[in-house]
């Protein structure tokens, strides 16, 4: 035999070999597959959820009503835990048991991939915001002491100037006549945040108002281009689309900038001395650091991770925190001006407070409403997670299968009556207050169920506010591994701009046919639709 024949007949085994591993290979990978598949189908059986006649699933009546309704019809049919087939392979189940929520949320850490998509997209590669817990975690716990520590620490969460800078711009668009509560809410919110992140530098930067622009209109397009499963690069809308994440990007740094120039000003440190530690009496002027560090560095080593964007989670945060503030800032406007009755106790609230007559000068009503105002119109109709890698056991016994999304409801279950008594639809703030001294085991308002029992005046008995997190039903901040970083932080800044605002202003609604707005979606976001307000100023 020929060294040729030789060789092509050794090539063709060779080949013959490769194909028989990539079949058998391509066999094991299929079999593992379709394994995988029948048990998804055999444990879903065991979840209750309604009947599903076609291969598409659930997914067309989805499409034709609304999820949060398609949602509370099969709750309440099936129970407190239903599946619904999103097509053969897609399994969601959501949950509406307050219990089990809480068990679940702290049990499954990673959301969505679309969550992880849509911010990638617009921001870059950033260690919040990402669907993997694994890759958020660090950068969850540097936030988290930052936000609930040093700037809870300094007392007032929400710098003087601030304040006074969101109330100069109410002033003048007040002296015009009426305003809508939109735009009043949005400026609130965007300067709060972003005086916090980038200090005192951000309330004289001229190109904030182009910032906040680009921020909405990202908001408008972030979630239907990550919808799609491959990146559209032959799409004109993308690339335009795109154009505005490098124009938000490049003011990001350009504010950072700023905000490291007004460091070094205010804050020189003293090089000679080897002394790192900035002048403190300058740094409480200025408002003390801003967290655009954390956000910007790895701690504890100070780098970025190697594939990070470095602005990738400040404009995620910017983006997050400002349009969730904001919902949040116009429905307390639009729900205080429809209910003048607890807007006056609450200036009398805030009055007792200046006067040292309120015990630690909180105020507890200014914020309950907080509260009642983000459990009727949370930030989002759902939370969700998944558990990609392995099943779910819940301790009520049910199974969940890896690779199922989860969802709760949480509208639903802020508005449950078995959870919030009968009034669980209306506005009463006080179902997060109790009567302080010898009655302090009794409820202000809040009967064993959470309803509404008896009104108390926070003029003539001192109220203490419960713990919102106490109710494991009141989710508008989230729970467990992935829970809102920015909920004590908000609260309190948004208390501290109310009580501002309050005492100067008396909040009503412009009369006409917007007198009684109902709450809408807009940018995946529950808002009442923005009515005119007008701000009267008070006499004192
Ligand atoms: C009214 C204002 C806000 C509302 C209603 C809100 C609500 C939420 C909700 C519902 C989640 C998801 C929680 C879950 O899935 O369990 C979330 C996540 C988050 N929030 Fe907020 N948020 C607000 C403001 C802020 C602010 C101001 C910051 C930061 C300065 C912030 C930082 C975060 C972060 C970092 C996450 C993501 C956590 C993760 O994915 O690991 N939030 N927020």
């Amino acid at each position: 035999m020929s060294s040729e024949s030789l060789l092509r007949d050794y090539a063709q085994r060779e080949i013959n070999a490769f194909l028989w591993i990539s079949l058998i290979s391509i066999t094991v990978l299929l079999l593992q597959k379709v394994i995988k598949l029948f048990r998804l189908w055999n444990q879903a059986r065991k979840i209750p959820g309604p009947p599903c006649s076609s291969l598409c699933g659930h997914s067309r009546l989805i499409s034709s009503q609304n999820l949060t309704e398609v949602l509370a019809q099969s709750h309440e049919k099936y129970g407190s835990v239903v599946k619904l087939w999103l097509g053969p392979t897609k399994l969601l189940v959501s949950i509406k048991e307050p219990v089990i929520i809480k068990e679940m949320l702290s049990k499954a850490h990673d959301k969505l991939p679309l969550t992880g998509r849509a911010f990638r997209l617009a921001f870059g590669q950033s260690s919040l915001f990402a669907s993997s817990f694994d890759q958020v975690q660090k950068r969850r716990e540097s936030l988290a002491t930052e936000l609930n520590g040093r700037l809870l620490e300094r007392g007032n969460v929400i710098h003087a100037r601030v304040v006074d800078c969101v109330m100069e711009r109410i002033c003048k668009i007040t002296d015009k006549g009426s305003i809508e509560c939109k735009m009043v809410s949005q400026h609130m919110a965007f300067t709060m945040l972003g005086a916090t992140i980038f200090g005192d530098a951000f309330l004289a930067w001229s190109k904030a108002n182009v910032y906040e622009e680009l921020l909405m209109m990202i908001a408008k397009d972030a979630c239907f281009w990550a919808s799609y499963s491959v990146t559209p690069f032959w799409k004109r809308g993308f690339w335009r689309y795109q154009h505005l994440c490098t124009k938000l990007k490049c003011l990001t740094q350009d504010i950072i900038q700023q905000c490291r120039k007004n460091c070094k000003l205010f804050c020189p440190v003293d090089r000679n001395s080897h002394n790192e530690t900035p002048n403190k009496g300058m740094e409480a002027a200025i408002g003390g650091p801003s967290c655009s560090d954390i956000l910007l560095t790895q701690e504890p080593h100070g780098q970025l991770h190697a594939r990070e964007e470095p602005c990738g989670n400040i404009m995620g945060v910017m983006f997050h925190g400002y349009l969730t503030t904001a919902g949040l800032v116009g429905n307390i406007l639009a729900t205080l001006a429809t209910h003048r009755e607890i807007q006056d106790k609450i200036y009398s609230e805030i009055i007792r407070a200046r006067q040292g007559l309120e015990k630690d000068n909180t105020m507890p009503l200014l914020l309950a409403t907080i509260y009642e105002s983000a459990r009727l119109m949370p930030a989002g109709p759902l939370l969700q997670r998944c558990s990609l890698d392995h099943d779910l056991t819940l301790k009520n016994g049910v199974t969940i299968p890896a690779g199922t999304v989860l969802v709760v409801p949480v509208q639903l279950v802020q508005t449950d009556d078995c959870t919030w008594g009968s009034d669980a639809s209306e506005f009463n703030p006080y179902r997060f207050l109790s009567k302080t001294g010898k009655q302090s085991d009794q409820a202000c308002s809040v009967s064993s169920t959470g309803g509404a029992e008896e009104y108390v005046d926070p003029k003539h008995s001192s109220c203490v506010l419960n713990d919102p997190n106490d109710n494991a039903a009141f989710l508008a901040f989230g729970s467990g591994s992935r829970a809102c970083l920015g909920q004590k932080f908000v609260t309190q800044g948004v208390a501290t701009l109310f009580a501002s605002l309050l005492e100067r202003y008396e909040i009503r609604l412009q009369p006409g046919p917007e007198a009684n707005p109902k709450p809408t979606m807009n940018n995946y976001v529950f808002e009442l639709p923005s009515p005119k307000m007008v701000f009267v100023k008070r006499d004192t």
